[in-house]
């Protein structure tokens, strides 16, 4: 029998005013999918996540949360999602524990399942040591775990994070991956947003990559980064040579199987089935090239994100 999908997504679509911030937009996500959500500033992640937590109402489109139709039942469906805003929801006047018992009363939660819930939840973010404080005394980086505990708090079936990893050094971004893939382990499915590809790569089961509203790519991420030597078509890396050499003389090397000159003056090697990029380095000092620099050739995702940032960046200068 087909699993319950967690969350079903079709043909979403906002505007302000004469601006769209996000055009026709369909997903399906099934428990334990984390699927990141990529795009340089003003894509459309925070407007998409939004939707997405029933906090904007769409121009177009529907949502459905397990089933529940997001706009047509929201009560319903929303205490099944959780979400963390880009900016979390915290009053700075509460201490920890008042605050996440108000966040589970508005979420249906009471009595010993709601002592219980901010107990396992205050353990889960590693929030022990705050307990007692102020939230608005908190540093960036614990008020971005409150915020994340409040949208764990009720154990929902999808997870909603606007830049999660926000403010957190590199030790709390690692905690928050844990913390994501445990859930998402449960059966949580996850939708999160960064600026980050890294970050992505390192916790999402696949990627949708926006600009200007628009998908720009879809896909898993085995299919997108080739983080691994592929066997069947070789290791690609970049080499830089001092004194330059030709692409040629590169492709007469034994462990290479092909070359192309770069504009910017490295060459592009793609090696032999089976090699790995040390056994090409010793080759190459081997044969007296002078190898200054030899780096990994981007992938296809990559460069894809690299060229959407990179229009975006020229586009904030222009
Ligand atoms: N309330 C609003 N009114 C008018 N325009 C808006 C509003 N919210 C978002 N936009 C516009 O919609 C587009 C998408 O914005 P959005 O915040 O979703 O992008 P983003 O990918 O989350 O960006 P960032 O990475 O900077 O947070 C932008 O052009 C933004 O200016």
């Amino acid at each position: 029998m087909p699993t319950q999908a967690v969350l079903e997504v079709q043909a979403l679509g906002r505007q302000f005013g004469g601006r769209q911030a996000l055009r026709e937009l369909s997903l399906r996500l099934e428990p334990g999918e984390i699927l990141g959500l990529l795009g340089p500033n003003g894509a459309g992640k925070t407007t998409c996540l939004q939707m997405l937590a029933g906090q904007l109402a769409p121009s177009r489109g529907w949502v459905r949360i397990l089933g529940l139709d997001l706009y047509g039942s929201p009560r319903a469906a929303k205490r099944r999602l959780g979400y963390l805003p880009e900016r979390p929801p915290i009053y700075p006047d509460l201490r920890l524990g008042e605050y996440l018992h108000y966040c589970g009363r508005l979420r249906g939660l009471r009595d010993a399942g709601l002592r219980s819930a901010v107990a396992a939840v205050i353990r889960e973010c590693g929030l022990e040591t705050v307990s007692r404080r102020l939230l608005g005394r908190l540093s960036k980086g614990y008020r971005q775990r409150v915020g994340l505990a409040q949208a764990l708090l009720h154990d929902p079936a999808l997870l909603l994070l606007d830049e999660p990893g926000d403010g957190l050094d590199p030790l709390q971004s690692r905690e928050l991956r844990a913390l994501i893939r445990r859930r998402a382990e449960r059966g949580c499915a996850v939708v999160f947003s960064s600026h980050r590809l890294d970050e992505v790569r390192h916790l999402c089961t696949s990627v949708l990559m926006l600009r200007d509203g628009r998908e720009l790519y879809r896909g898993t991420l085995a299919s997108g980064i080739n983080t691994a030597p592929d066997s069947a078509q070789g290791t690609r890396v970049r080499v830089r040579l001092v004194p330059p050499s030709t692409a040629e003389a590169l492709a007469a090397v034994e462990q290479v199987a092909s070359a192309e000159a770069l504009d910017d003056g490295r060459i592009r090697l793609c090696l032999q089935p089976g090699t790995n990029p040390a056994q090409l380095s010793h080759r190459l000092v081997e044969r007296g090239f002078g190898l200054a620099e030899l780096s990994p050739e981007p992938s296809d995702l990559e460069r894809l994100f690299l060229d959407g940032f990179g229009a975006m960046d020229q586009a904030a200068w222009a």
